[in-house]
């Protein structure tokens, strides 16, 4: 198992542009920043699929979202070092249910699922999981008689049943959200980058209103199914990349939540504009 730490400190950012009178390529000048980076050095001696896996770890220090036993849903999950991070904390008998759109090797301890998570046959499909008794959780049907029959017309369902079921489906402990759309490949076709998702998440579309146009969607997406499967007390996380929406987003996870934070933890590349809402204490 991997050992947690945080005085790690990146030395500095790098100006790669022109080396001598070579100027790299975009996908050059990402591999050799990756290279020098501290925390993506200290993944791979820790054993972390990518150094995404700081971020998710400074978040977890600084609001301890995680205890033994939860269930937690980490939607754009590939490579997988939140996911890591999350078996490791909710050990023992928690469980990980991993979401991406692309195919990856999932991390020992936990269940995925590939799709897009914005379809709402994933989503559906992703609650069938989450409520299945085969994986341990409680699943009610409906009210039934001694004989085992329904006491109600079939279509028929109390307001107390529908209110139980409500919460019946809410399972789920921890909602993780760093979806970012991955761009198409054109380059790095040799390294067999299918199976290496990591190289496809060179990030963003280098236009700022994409990106954030793109994150809100998802980002929105994955607060609506968090309202549908979340617990009361549950918490949230969620990278966004900022710009004129996050405002209504915010204000959008103050309604669900009793607390909400928005943070950019010390692992986050500073010339980046993303950025993390935490959502504390789902409301009842
Ligand atoms: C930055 S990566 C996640 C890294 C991950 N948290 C980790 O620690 O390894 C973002 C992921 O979001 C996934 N993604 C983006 N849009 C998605 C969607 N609509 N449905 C499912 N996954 C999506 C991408 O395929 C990508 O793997």
């Amino acid at each position: 198992m991997f050992a947690l730490f945080f005085s790690l400190r990146p030395r500095g950012t790098f100006a790669l542009g022109v080396v001598g009178q070579i100027r790299l390529s975009s996908s050059k000048r990402w591999q050799a920043r990756q290279h020098n980076d501290q925390f993506t050095r200290e993944a791979a001696v820790q054993g972390l699929k990518s150094r995404a896996a700081f971020k998710l770890l400074q978040i977890d220090e600084k609001y301890r979202l995680f205890k033994g036993g939860q269930t937690v849903v980490d939607l754009g999950y590939a490579p997988g070092s939140w996911s890591q991070v999350a078996v490791n904390r909710t050990q023992p008998n928690g469980r990980v249910l991993g979401v991406d759109i692309i195919p990856a090797q999932p991390p020992k301890g936990v269940s995925t699922i590939q799709g897009n998570f914005l379809a709402p046959e994933i989503q559906a499909y992703i609650q069938d999981f989450l409520r299945n008794p085969n994986r341990g959780r409680p699943r009610q049907l409906g009210v039934l008689n001694d004989a085992g029959g329904s006491l109600l017309e079939p279509g028929m369902i109390s307001e107390a049943a529908q209110t139980d079921r409500e919460k019946c489906e809410r399972t789920v402990d921890v909602v993780l959200s760093d979806m970012c759309e991955p761009w198409h490949q054109t380059s790095g076709f040799w390294k067999r980058s299918l199976s290496d998702p990591y190289r496809r998440m060179m990030n963003t579309s280098g236009n700022n209103f994409r990106d954030h146009a793109g994150s809100m969607d998802l980002c929105n997406a994955a607060l609506r199914f968090s309202s549908d499967v979340l617990k009361v007390g549950g918490h949230f996380v969620c990278k966004f990349y900022q710009g004129a929406e996050d405002k209504d987003l915010e204000q959008q996870l103050r309604n669900l939540f009793q607390k909400v934070h928005r943070l950019k933890p010390e692992s986050s590349r500073s010339e980046s504009k993303e950025s993390f809402f935490v959502g504390l204490d789902r409301r009842p």
